[in-house]
């Protein structure tokens, strides 16, 4: 158990062991990377048989074999290794929460993050020092309070806002807008006037309004740069892979569907169509699966009767983006994530749809997911904009009332 614990691997040495990842499926990419986040500190024999999908097994019983004598030379230190790769600050505001904390322990096992800035209104204190002792690279600083706000955000990189409340049954995730529109409001001018360099990766609901919100707060302080705002739809598509594996009886790691719309009821739109591996669906399959991804997040507040919605597989989604996020900004030019950004694929401002990512942001929107649709795709497109519509609209129109201090 010390051992494994103490055991220390980079994207780098994982990656050495299989194939580059322009040898990899488009598809793959995100999952590999983010799983060989867990060689950096935990799981490391169930993540060697999870990488080794990909890296086969030689590689694999290579890497095994290789976890010892690094993991005893490891635990003989008695400080955190800081690895060279890692030099990206990253800022959890609201990491005190049910989301924010396993996307704290999330982040902290990734290899390119030298500072996790962890900000909260309340009980952020223990959850940092509890996390600072694990030994992956990051240094771990707790920041409390409105006062501590703007030192939490100073030379941070990406900025990931999971503060907010959550659905309870019978609400939908437009019920949340009066509390938390002003929760990200407030935060986003901090960001605006500490780091507005940074990504912003926008978790708190409804991420339909709450992002172009944002938007607007930072066009008002002059820093708007639209390449940098993400709304996080990651869950949508991770929760899209999982049930047409299931459904299709594929290996998860080779599904990759593309969803596109918003983020809330009928603006979560899966193109099942384009799922890679090319799979065929009969019309209830299709709806079936679509009705299903577009309430999956419903599904989790039900089962959690009153406890709050999607924490864990949010975590997992969030960490994912996060990771990919770092990895463009790192020089890979190979990224590409689904995510609730300023748009001109439709004629609304703003639209999820697969995107590429660069070091400065958004470096390509995918117009080509929205080409080639079924018939049943495109009235879904269609049915869909309204709503949209509508919550960009309440988004926008909320921070045009309540302009910003200069
Ligand atoms: N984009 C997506 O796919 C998903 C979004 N969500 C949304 O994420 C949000 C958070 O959900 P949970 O973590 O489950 O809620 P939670 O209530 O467990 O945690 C929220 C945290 O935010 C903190 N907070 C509240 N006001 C704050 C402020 N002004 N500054 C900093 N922190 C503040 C709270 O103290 C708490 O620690 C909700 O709005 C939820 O709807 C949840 C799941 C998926
Ligand atoms: O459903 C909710 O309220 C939380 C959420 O956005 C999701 O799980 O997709």
């Amino acid at each position: 158990m010390a051992a494994m614990s103490a055991a220390t691997f980079s994207v780098g040495s994982a990656a050495s062991f299989g194939p580059k990842a322009s040898q990899l499926p488009q598809s793959k990419l995100s999952s590999v990377r983010f799983n060989s986040l867990s060689f950096n500190g935990l799981k490391a024999a169930t993540s060697v048989n999870c990488v080794s999908e990909f890296f086969g097994r030689e590689s694999c019983a290579a890497l095994r074999a290789s976890i010892v004598p690094k993991a005893q030379k490891s635990s003989q230190r008695s400080t955190n290794h800081f690895s060279p790769q890692a030099s990206y600050k990253v800022a959890i505001l609201g990491a005190a929460g049910g989301i924010g904390q396993p996307l704290s322990l999330l982040v902290k096992m990734s290899p390119l993050v030298s500072d996790l800035h962890l900000y909260d209104i309340a009980n952020v204190k223990g959850v940092a020092a509890d996390l600072s002792h694990c030994n992956t690279p990051s240094r771990v600083l707790d920041f409390t309070g409105e006062a501590e706000l703007a030192n939490a955000l100073q030379g941070v990189d990406v900025v990931v806002i999971p503060a907010g409340v959550p659905r309870k049954p019978g609400m939908t995730r437009d019920d949340l807008f009066n509390i938390n529109a002003s929760i990200v409001k407030k935060l986003v001018e901090a960001v605006a006037d500490n780091c507005p360099n940074a990504f912003i990766h926008i978790i708190s609901n409804p991420v339909n309004s709450t992002v172009p919100i944002a938007a607007e707060v930072l066009k008002q302080k002059g820093v708007y740069d639209p390449k940098k705002l993400f709304g996080v739809t990651t869950l949508d598509v991770v929760r899209a892979n999982t049930f047409v594996a299931q459904k299709k009886n594929l290996k998860l790691v080779d599904v990759d569907v593309p969803v596109v719309g918003g983020h809330a009821g009928i603006t979560i739109l899966p193109l099942l169509s384009k799922t890679k591996p090319s799979v065929s669906f009969t019309d209830e399959e299709v709806q079936e699966l679509t009705v299903r991804i577009q309430n999956a997040g419903t599904e989790v507040v039900e089962a959690k009767a009153g406890a709050g919605s999607a924490t864990l597989s949010m975590a997992y989604a969030a960490a994912r983006f996060v990771e990919s996020s770092l990895r463009a900004l790192d020089g890979d030019s190979d990224v590409y994530e689904c995510t609730f950004v300023e748009s001109e694929l439709t004629e609304l401002p703003f639209f999820a749809s697969r995107v590429k990512l660069g070091k400065n942001g958004v470096e390509a929107i995918i117009s080509s997911d929205l080409q080639g649709l079924t018939e049943y795709e495109q009235k879904a497109v269609e049915a869909l904009k309204p709503e949209l519509k509508a919550s960009i609209e309440k988004g926008i129109a909320f921070a045009q009332k309540q302009p910003v201090a200069a």
